[in-house]
């Protein structure tokens, strides 16, 4: 919507009169039509800022109050509008700054709306310029409309046929919006029916132009009007170039900012780098301050730590030394009023010390008569021989006694006595130190295992040995200490076997290995300490049950095997001192038969072949012991080899020959005596007493080590008394160590500080960065938006489609 312009030149004239389709502006009052049509047209007419008005004359013009609007305020004037028309005193009043209209229960369907303005400049208005926009349902319908440009003051202007639709809700709104200033309204009409749109004719007469929107008479001639046309083809090819080269200019603008653009992208880029950097290094630094923090607290700790030790430790050795101190000086004094009150202390010494003196005589004079009881007893065993030979006859059996046999046996000394009263003094010797041997032999059925073992009620020789080892162990406990262990071995078929082991003794074989010159000893077997006589009945029948006993025809319950039960006896003297280790051997020896009378087979030919064997070789050593041969074959059996250190040479040797009585075993009996015989024939050097070298060997190997450990002890005292000086020198050093981290760490700190403050300064600076940039793409933006709304104009201005649906004022 363009103004009015003056008459007097072509150009404003021209450039101004260009009405938009569908609406018109007439430069005057109102002048109410006599048609019918119009006045079935019109459906509202408001007085704006007014009153409801009614003309004589002019009854089918009701303008009604104004109540449709919203907001804004009310201009009057008494003074005349020029061309104010049928209805002058519309424009006496007006709507102005912010308001609406909404006009309500409206038929549906299309409408026209007119606007009447009029400016009430020099009355009563609002001086200063006042342009403005105006929306019909919320649509722009006409823009930047300055009235006063178009009439001047007090003058009145209409806004006709704008096109409008009701919808089914029935509600016209009509909106105004300053752009400088604030609209006044003086008027609005609403009528029915869309307004009739028409182009612009031109006369034929070429003398006058109308325009059929805006009724506005255009006069031109056709010279003027082609002069007209060439003029404004002239001007928009001036403003096309004035564009192109503002277009141009903008390009480069266009460009330099672009260039800018990237220039300052590119600080940023470094910027950002130079930050990642700072941030990296500002990382690296804290990480590098929390792990000096942590040294720093390991160290104080530590510190703390050695500081409360040696102060304790200084505490602690002060209380000492005083409580030394004092201790010291009440022994002085004590001591001092013990001399001055017993004037007779000094003989009363003299006198202990001469007691304790007989003391130690009288003990070492017990030890001597001790000793020389052994000797003599010893020497009284040995009078009768270190090899002391029994012989038992056991009692005719059931079967025997029923068929009648002669008892071939008689004994000229024979008594019942106990056959353990005269072997107990053997046995007892290994308490002495002396290694013994007793063992039964004889045929089979002859009661070996009968003397050895016993019953429960009549106990064997095994059992009573223990016991009485036990008794006078006992009763020499408080000069002597014992351990005693026992361990059951049997020899099966030339193996031996461990009859305590918890695995089956055919699983575990034992091999017997030398210990030193003619001392042997079976590595895994299992050895017993046993305290007293009941754990040592336990594992008797332990043994006993675990046995390898077969039946042959003499004897139905036989042993197959040799049972040894190895008793170790460890002594020490408790006034001497005095070690021992010997060993009691107690062996119940398989039985000895004729294979021809056993009459026996298979596995039991075997056994009996092996039992043979094995007594062979005891029979060859002992013949061998009493030829005084220089070889003694105990390795030719697993039982001497076993009894090597306990039959002949230095030990004490007891032998049961068990025979029988019955005729029908004469020649067994015979033979078993014979035996007997040979073995009472060897004679043993004397016995020798076992010293158990192990804790004298251990002692002189320890004694070095313990001088050695008695020096260590005085260096260290020296040393610790000098740690003290080095450590009191390390807690001084460490505290100024302990100075120099925590300076350490306040530098760090510091340094953090700076570092962070010099992010803050890169952050700000990378904001400004940010904005600058921001406002540079701002700006590039706004010029292409005009670059583009210029060639959009110059495009639209060379669209001859567009320049029709334009129209010419003036
Ligand atoms: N002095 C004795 N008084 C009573 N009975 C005895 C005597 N000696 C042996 N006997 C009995 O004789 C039988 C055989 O004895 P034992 O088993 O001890 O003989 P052994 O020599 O060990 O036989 P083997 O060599 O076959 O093992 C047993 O029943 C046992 O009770």
């Amino acid at each position: 919507m363009g103004d009015g312009g003056s008459d007097t030149g072509e150009d404003p004239m021209l450039d101004s009169l260009i009405c938009v389709a569908g609406s018109s502006i007439k430069r005057s009052g109102f002048i109410a039509s006599h048609s019918s049509d119009e006045r079935e047209r019109r459906v509202i007419f408001v007085n704006a800022g007014g009153e409801e008005l009614r003309r004589q004359g002019h009854s089918e013009i009701e303008v009604e109050t104004d109540r449709f609007f919203q907001g804004g305020d009310v201009l009057r004037t008494d003074e005349e509008v020029a061309d104010g028309g049928d209805l002058p005193s519309i424009y006496q009043s007006a709507r102005c700054g912010n308001f609406c209209y909404e006009f309500r229960d409206l038929p549906p369907g299309d409408y026209s709306v007119d606007l009447h303005f009029a400016e009430i400049v020099y009355t009563n208005g609002p001086r200063g310029m006042r342009v403005f926009n105006v929306f019909i349902q919320d649509e722009k319908a006409v823009s930047e409309l300055d009235v006063y440009s178009i009439v001047g003051a007090n003058r009145a202007l209409q806004v006709m046929n704008i096109p409008v639709s009701a919808g089914k809700d029935g509600v016209v709104s009509v909106n105004f919006q300053g752009v400088v200033g604030s609209p006044t309204v003086s008027g609005i009409c609403i009528k029915q029916g869309a307004p009739e749109l028409q182009l612009v004719s031109s006369g034929r007469d070429g003398k006058s132009l109308l325009c059929d929107n805006c009724f506005a008479p255009v006069k031109l001639t056709a010279a003027e009007n082609k002069a007209a046309r060439m003029s404004f083809t002239a001007k928009y090819e001036r403003e096309i170039r004035e564009l192109k080269a503002q277009c141009q200019m903008k390009q480069d603008e266009c460009y330099e900012a672009w260039m800018s653009l990237t220039a300052a992208n590119q600080e940023l880029e470094k910027v950002r780098a130079e930050l990642d950097v700072k941030f990296f290094q500002n990382f690296t630094l804290g990480q590098a301050m929390e792990k000096e923090t942590e040294k720093m607290a390991k160290i104080s700790s530590k510190y703390e730590h050695d500081r409360r030790l040696w102060v304790a430790a200084i505490d602690e050795l002060e209380r000492k030394m005083k409580a030394i101190k004092s201790e010291h000086s009440q022994l002085s004094f004590e001591a001092h009023q013990c001399a001055n009150s017993i004037p007779g202390l000094n003989q009363m010494v003299t006198a202990v010390q001469s007691l304790v003196g007989q003391y130690d005589d009288l003990k070492m004079k017990f030890n001597e008569e001790q000793e020389r009881r052994k000797k003599l007893y010893n020497q009284l065993l040995e009078s009768k021989g270190n090899i002391r030979v029994f012989c038992r006859c056991r009692p005719l059996n059931m079967e025997e006694a029923s068929s009648r046999p002669q008892t071939v046996v008689e004994f000229t000394d024979a008594k019942d006595g106990d056959v353990f009263e005269d072997a107990s003094p053997v046995a007892t010797s290994v308490l002495d130190g002396y290694n013994v041997c007793i063992f039964a032999y004889g045929q089979t059925g002859t009661g070996k295992t009968f003397t050895m073992e016993g019953t429960e009620q009549n106990r064997g020789v095994n059992y009573r040995t223990l016991e009485l080892l036990f008794k006078i162990a006992e009763d020499r406990k408080k000069t002597i200490s014992y351990d005693i262990s026992v361990s059951v071995l049997e020899v099966y078929n030339e193996q031996v076997r461990d009859l305590l082991a918890s695995s089956p003794p055919m699983v575990v074989r034992l091999e017997i290995k030398q210990v030193s010159e003619g001392v042997n000893h079976v590595p895994g077997v299992v050895d017993m300490k046993v305290e007293n006589v009941d754990e040592v009945w336990n594992i008797l029948q332990t043994g006993s049950n675990a046995r390898a006993v077969g039946s042959n025809n003499v004897n139905g319950h036989s042993s197959r095997s040799h049972c040894m039960i190895c008793t170790v006896v460890r002594a020490k003297n408790l006034v001497t001192g005095e070690c021992t280790r010997s060993k009691l051997w107690l062996v119940d020896l398989a039985g000895s038969e004729r294979l021809a009378k056993t009459d026996v087979q298979g596995e039991r030919l075997k056994e009996a072949q092996s039992i043979n064997k094995s007594l062979s070789a005891l029979g060859d050593v002992i013949s061998a012991l009493a030829t005084k041969s220089s070889h003694i074959p105990y390795r030719n059996s697993k039982l001497t080899h076993l009894l090597q250190d306990s039959l002949g040479g230095d030990s004490k040797t007891l032998m049961f020959v068990q025979i029988s009585p019955s005729e029908h075993d004469l020649g067994e009996t015979v033979s078993s005596l014979n035996f007997a015989t040979r073995v009472r024939g060897v004679e043993l050097g004397p016995a020798k007493k076992q010293s158990d070298t192990t804790e004298i060997q251990k002692l002189k190997l320890m004694l070095p080590f313990c001088l050695c450990q008695l020096k260590c002890k005085d260096d260290t005292i020296r040393k610790l008394e000098e740690n003290v000086q080095v450590l009191e020198g390390k807690t001084k050093s460490k505290e100024q160590f302990s100075k120099s981290q925590q300076d350490k760490i306040i530098d760090l700190e510091n340094q953090v500080e700076l570092k962070a403050e010099l992010c803050g300064h890169l952050e700000k600076r990378l904001s400004h960065v940010y904005e600058k940039m921001q406002r540079k793409e701002e700006a590039c933006y706004s010029f292409q938006q005009k670059v583009i709304s210029f060639i959009m104009k110059i495009s639209e201005l060379h669209n001859p489609i567009s320049l029709s649906a334009r129209s010419f004022e003036g």
